[in-house]
């Protein structure tokens, strides 16, 4: 089952909406808190409100921070996220999303990113709501995210640069490959943050794909104007759209991202596997090739979910020498699969199943604890392998007689 969500920008979209809607649908409070704990120099306060938008409820999102006034520049912010304890799929999709808000400022200012001071986006609270709504997103393990084309308001809007038409310059660049429009309020209803968390997350622009909806979250813009609801609602459940091949699959997709490279270090390719892996792909492994000169080299292959594209990307980058990769998307089927634990002579083991069609046609213990168990026990590992394995089919099919 591929898990989904989709956002109805039809009120455009801001860092508290976000948050607000990824409480609403569920998320539990002390996984955004604790990641905005991770990174804040000093303590922020997060609660959500019940309130009404235009006679709606909906879940309102309050940041109370010391500072709010402080400038930050792009590098201090890196350095804030990149050196928090945070999940590696939260920091880097909390840099991702950055990222693009120091380029979109960098673009519109005419300047560098090194050189650009946040001024209003720069603040603890939007490093709370960047790094806030990166946690409930990864929290929700979503393959895929839609979004509306995105309602930006109109008006126009004081900012630290004076006053400006809406959308504000950043919003502009931040949803340029998006469907956006003007309206329907004379107001600003799109700001940068809520910009650069859509662009980085989402997979899908337009009507909402097929799924089947477990959970809503409503999260309210800070104005209540007559006439619409100022609110972002997300829906998360189940994607519906692909079909079954029929051989108990799930049928969604995956991108594969591939590099050639011939000039790393080799000693740290297994380090960049590891770190690819834990910024969320499902797979990354090295094919040796020759290259153009007769130069020995490596494709670098990555498999990601959607969702996790973005931040794999941004790993492969920076952990590889390379300066460009090529990405294609596959259908994926996978065996519903789940894990279980055996104890052998004292030492715990997990063992992954998978189910065709709810009949279990692979037991495979881990061979990490495998090994761990083999060198404990002194015994050969291929022995506790089979013995693991044999007693894990024992415990999930119990034989009679
Ligand atoms: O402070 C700056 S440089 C600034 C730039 C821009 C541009 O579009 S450029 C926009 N803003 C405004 O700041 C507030 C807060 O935005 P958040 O994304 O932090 O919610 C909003 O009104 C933006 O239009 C500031
Ligand atoms: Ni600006």
């Amino acid at each position: 089952m591929t898990n989904v969500g989709w956002f109805d920008a039809s009120s455009g979209a801001s860092g508290d909406m976000v948050l607000g809607a990824l409480l609403d649908a569920g998320v539990p409070h002390e996984v955004i808190a604790g990641a905005v704990a991770a990174v804040a120099p000093e303590p922020i306060t997060l609660h959500a409100e019940a309130v009404t938008r235009n006679g709606f409820a909906a879940s309102q999102c309050h940041v109370e921070v010391g500072d709010s006034e402080t400038e930050r520049t792009w590098a201090a912010i890196q350095e804030l996220i990149g050196t928090a304890d945070l999940d590696a799929p939260v920091r880097t999709l909390a840099l991702e999303i950055f990222g693009r808000l120091a380029w979109a400022e960098a673009l519109v200012h005419g300047t560098g990113v090194e050189n650009v001071h946040f001024h209003e986006v720069g603040s603890l609270d939007s490093i709370a709501d960047v790094v806030g709504a990166a946690a409930g997103i990864v929290h929700l393990g979503l393959a895929q995210i839609g979004c509306s084309p995105v309602a930006l308001g109109g008006g126009t809007v004081e900012i630290g640069h004076g006053r400006v038409g809406v959308p504000a310059p950043a919003v502009v660049e931040l949803l340029k490959d998006a469907p956006t429009y003007g309206g329907p309020l004379e107001r600003e209803l799109t700001t940068p943050t809520g910009a650069a968390i859509l662009a980085s997350v989402v997979t899908q622009w337009g009507v909402q794909p097929p799924m089947t909806v477990s959970a809503t979250g409503v999260g309210a813009g800070g104005a209540d104007p007559v006439g619409h609801a100022n609110v972002l609602r997300l829906s998360v459940g189940v994607s519906t759209g692909s079909t079954s091949s029929g051989e108990g699959s799930d049928g969604g997709s995956a991108l594969v991202i591939e590099a050639n490279v011939d000039d790393l270090d080799p000693r740290l390719w297994p380090d960049v596997l590891t770190a690819l892996l834990e910024a969320g792909a499902s797979d990354a492994w090295l094919t040796p090739i020759l290259m153009k000169k007769g130069r020995p080299a490596h494709t670098l292959s990555v498999l990601a979910g959607a969702e996790v594209a973005a931040a794999v990307r941004r790993e492969i980058f920076r952990q590889t020498s390379t300066i460009g990769v090529r990405e294609h998307t596959f259908a994926k089927h996978a065996l519903d699969r789940s894990f279980t634990e055996v104890e052998l002579d004292g030492h715990r083991v997990a063992v992954k199943l998978a189910y065709l069609d709810g009949e279990l046609v692979n037991v495979q213990p881990e061979y990490e604890d495998v090994a761990a168990a083999a060198r404990k026990l002194g015994r050969p590992i291929k022995d506790v392998l089979s013995a693991t394995a044999a007693l894990a089919r024992g415990q999930v099919a119990p034989t009679t007689g």
